[in-house]
């Protein structure tokens, strides 16, 4: 089979990588810098001990940045820093010289020639014997921040060494006796500095900023790059998960090389290769009528891998790094960038788009967008950069062990410019913008695109809109404004099916009720419906809304919208009544049914007349465990101002009275009305328990039978006790009916006897 044109494409955009670095690294002449520190003077390079004493004299302990703090830990970095105010750094042709040098970096850095770099000082500083600074990546402070370089001061000393990490690859750099040593190296590349071992090292660090037009044609193959954006997007997709062929896809997702911060993420900042690449990529969309923005990717891979040996990091890593030249080879087997795992197979890999920049380059939004792998190019595979983040897991189940690896990529983003097919690629991303749009249409009378752009979200709508109760909240407004504009009814109802019973509210009542009018009564009770579908709402806390919500449906003309979701309520209520008042245990039972009263003063709160009759009907037929829920309703603050709860007090003054005018159980009456499931074995126990004299049944029988009769007691939460007596085969089951059967009754009685007390005071009733 042919390749697929996004695996072309990554191979196109490979073949013209320019020859640029992540760090890069040049000599200068020790006079040609001159530095001043406050309250010292000059210092004389090459420097000596006595001076680097001086300087400590002047210097104050480094802090290092963790997000956004600073922090001051010397098991992370221990050295000396003197800040740039204290310093001037001139010299004759200081500034001259380090322009060359800058160009010279900047080349090496694979940045083009309209490109400059500046070099902004950030401190100096000096690191005694065992001072050192643990692995990390600079923060990037300003916008135009592409990097850091590192001037090594000449100065005799052992250790010390700079290490620059960048995509399993790393870099050593000394320091020079006699010259100034220039090292520059990308923002997202970790480095660090080893304990110097004797005399001292002495750096002025720099951030570097980068400045020049933006690059906007790349040159190269753009012909062959639009051919396969064309044979991508007209290409029905093939997925190693889906044997059918797919539509073609609406995206492609191009992986860089480097990692980028929100705000720095820009065309004319990208890093080394992206730069190029993303400049082609670009110039290729143009041409193929396609759209390209930025954006920024997580990516996890899932390797299957084993521990190489016992090479577990250890103190000793700062001395051998030379002996550790781990590569990843082509099909990404061999060792990982540290030396631990063998790879052996890609089990899985998942990668989510986490900020998408403007079609303009200006802003971005954070979204999370799952892309699949037919959607995916890459030049440089994962397994071929340095993952933020690494975890190995030992055997699990059927993979054995596996090693998960976590990386931030930034991505070119393309989709076709073609009216509905970019629609479509940016509402995934961003429903919000989506809405917005489709108002616009909507508003400027353009019904028929409104329509068309509307239908084109059916596919991925609901995952779309899947979010929070916060997410959906912020969209159902628009949602129910857009449906309320569509033409087409079943379009509007695929707009607003996947919002979540939780997310409407009383401020929705206008819209969901001009939409109601648009499509009809009949479409509007179907909607509520598939509201109350299998993904409607497990528990009934949202009824809180419903007064409000349908007094104000009511009141917009959208009274049907108003019954169909109290029909809907009211059914949800009803089957959590019913299962509650069947449930043998009270202790189970009772919180079970006292949590229920709250719905149902909000669903009297909100009813009409005729659903209000039919629910205290449903109440009245229900067993008289119902009390267990409506007396702690009566008794609740709402309950005296809830229309229909005076008949409630009514019916359940009389259950009560029922109850405390029965006739008290004989001392001598022992039987428990029961029913069994028709088997032998609950025939037998069924005539025991009925009987009114037997209180005590001794039942040789072999243990499923025990087993069987010992559920049927406990389910039923039966005042019977069950024991074992373990002799002779089959062992006995010795079952004995407690004096329980006897003080539940009571209870209930004298319970009933308090509460029909109360309501007499309380709802006067007779
Ligand atoms: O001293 C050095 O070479 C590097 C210091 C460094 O990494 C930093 O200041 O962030
Ligand atoms: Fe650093």
């Amino acid at each position: 089979m042919a390749r697929p044109a996004r695996k072309q494409l990554a191979q196109l955009l490979d073949d013209t990588e320019p020859a640029g670095s992540y760090s890069a690294e040049l000599l200068a002449p020790a006079h040609s810098l001159r530095i001043e520190v406050a309250d010292l003077g000059p210092v004389p390079l090459p420097l000596r001990a006595p001076q680097a004493r001086k300087l400590i004299s002047v210097a104050r302990p480094a802090m290092f940045g963790r997000g956004e703090e600073t922090l001051s830990d010397s098991t992370v970095r221990d050295t000396w820093e003197i800040t740039p105010d204290q310093l001037t750094l001139g010299g004759t042709d200081w500034s001259s010289i380090l322009g060359e040098a800058l160009d010279e970096l900047r080349q090496k850095l694979g940045l083009p020639p309209a490109m400059s770099l500046r070099a902004e000082p950030h401190s100096l500083l000096v690191y005694g014997k065992g001072q050192f600074f643990l692995p990390h990546q600079d923060s990037e402070k300003d916008d135009a921040m592409l990097g850091t370089l590192v001037v090594s001061l000449p100065s005799a000393h052992t250790g010390g060494e700079l290490v620059i990490h960048h995509g399993g690859d790393r870099r050593t750099h000394h320091a020079s006796r006699t010259e100034l040593s220039l090292v520059a190296f990308y923002a997202d590349c970790r480095h660090e500095v080893t304990p110097v071992r004797s005399g001292y090292r002495v750096t002025l660090t720099f951030n570097l900023l980068a400045h020049g037009p933006p690059s906007t044609n790349g040159s190269g193959p753009v012909a062959d790059l639009t051919r396969c954006l064309t044979e991508h997007f007209t290409t029905p997709a093939t997925s190693q998960y889906e044997s059918r062929p797919l539509d073609p896809p609406n995206r492609l997702v191009y992986l860089l090389d480097h990692d980028y911060t929100q705000r720095g993420l820009c065309w004319d900042r990208l890093k080394g290769p992206d730069r190029n690449r993303a400049a082609l990529l670009r110039a290729a969309a143009e041409q193929a009528g396609c759209e390209a923005v930025l954006a920024l990717a997580d990516v996890q891979e899932t390797w299957g891998a084993y521990p190489v040996g016992d090479a577990a990091w250890d103190d000793d890593h700062w001395y051998d790094e030379e002996d550790e030249e781990g590569e990843p080879d082509e099909d990404g087997g061999g060792t990982d960038a540290d030396g631990d795992y063998e790879l052996s197979e890609l089990i899985d890999d998942d990668i989510t788009l986490t900020w998408l920049t403007r079609p303009d380059g200006t802003q971005g939004d954070v979204i999370s967008l799952h892309v699949p792998e037919y959607e995916v190019s890459a030049t440089t595979p994962n397994a071929h950069l340095e993952p933020y983040e690494a975890s190995y897991e030992g055997y699990m189940g059927n993979y054995g062990n596996t090693l998960d690896r976590w990386y931030h990529r930034g991505a070119v983003v393309l989709w076709p410019q073609q009216r509905d097919r970019a629609f479509a690629a940016r509402a995934e991303a961003r429903p919000r913008h989506a809405l917005d749009e489709l108002r616009a249409l909507i508003e400027a009378d353009d019904t028929t695109r409104a329509g068309a752009a509307a239908k084109s979200l059916a596919p991925f709508w609901r995952t779309a809109v899947a979010g929070d109760t916060e997410t959906q909240a912020d969209l159902l407004e628009s949602a129910l404004a857009v449906a309320a504009g569509l033409d087409s009814a079943a379009t509007a109802a695929m707009l607003l099916a996947p919002f979540r019973l939780e997310t409407l509210a009383p401020c929705h009542a206008d819209g969901l009720a001009a939409a109601a009018h648009r499509h009809g009564d009949t479409w509007a009770q179907s909607l509520i419906a598939a509201w109350f579908g299998p993904e409607r709402p497990g528990k009934t806390d949202w009824t809180c809304t419903l007064p409000e919500l349908c007094r104000a449906l009511r009141a917009a003309g959208a009274a049907s919208a108003a019954r169909a979701l109290l029909d809907g309520a009211w059914s949800l209520v009803r089957a959590d009544l019913h299962d509650g008042v069947e449930l043998p245990r009270a202790e189970i039972r009772r919180p079970r049914l006292r949590k229920l009263g709250s719905p149902l003063t909000w669903l009297f709160q909100a009813v009409d007349d005729a659903l209000r009759q039919i629910i205290q009907r449903t109440l009245r037929e229900c067993g008289d465990n119902v009390l267990e829920c409506l007396m702690p309703a009566l008794r609740s603050p709402d309950a005296q101002r809830t229309a229909g709860f005076g008949v409630i007090a009514r019916d359940c003054a009389e259950r009560l009275a029922a109850i405390v005018a029965r006739t008290p159980r004989d001392p001598d009456d022992w039987s428990i009305t029961w029913s069994g499931c028709g088997c032998d074995l609950c025939d037998v126990l069924g005539a025991f328990l009925t009987s009114r004299s037997r209180r005590i049944h001794e039942w040789p029988l072999a243990k499923a039978g025990r087993r069987h009769v010992h559920t049927r007691i406990d389910t039923a939460a039966l005042p019977v006790r069950h024991e074992t007596r373990r002799q002779g085969r089959p062992y006995t089951l010795v079952l004995t009916k407690t004096s329980e059967l006897f003080t539940r009754e009571q209870d209930i009685q004298s319970t009933a006897q308090s509460d029909l007390t109360w309501l007499k005071s309380a709802w006067r009733t007779s």
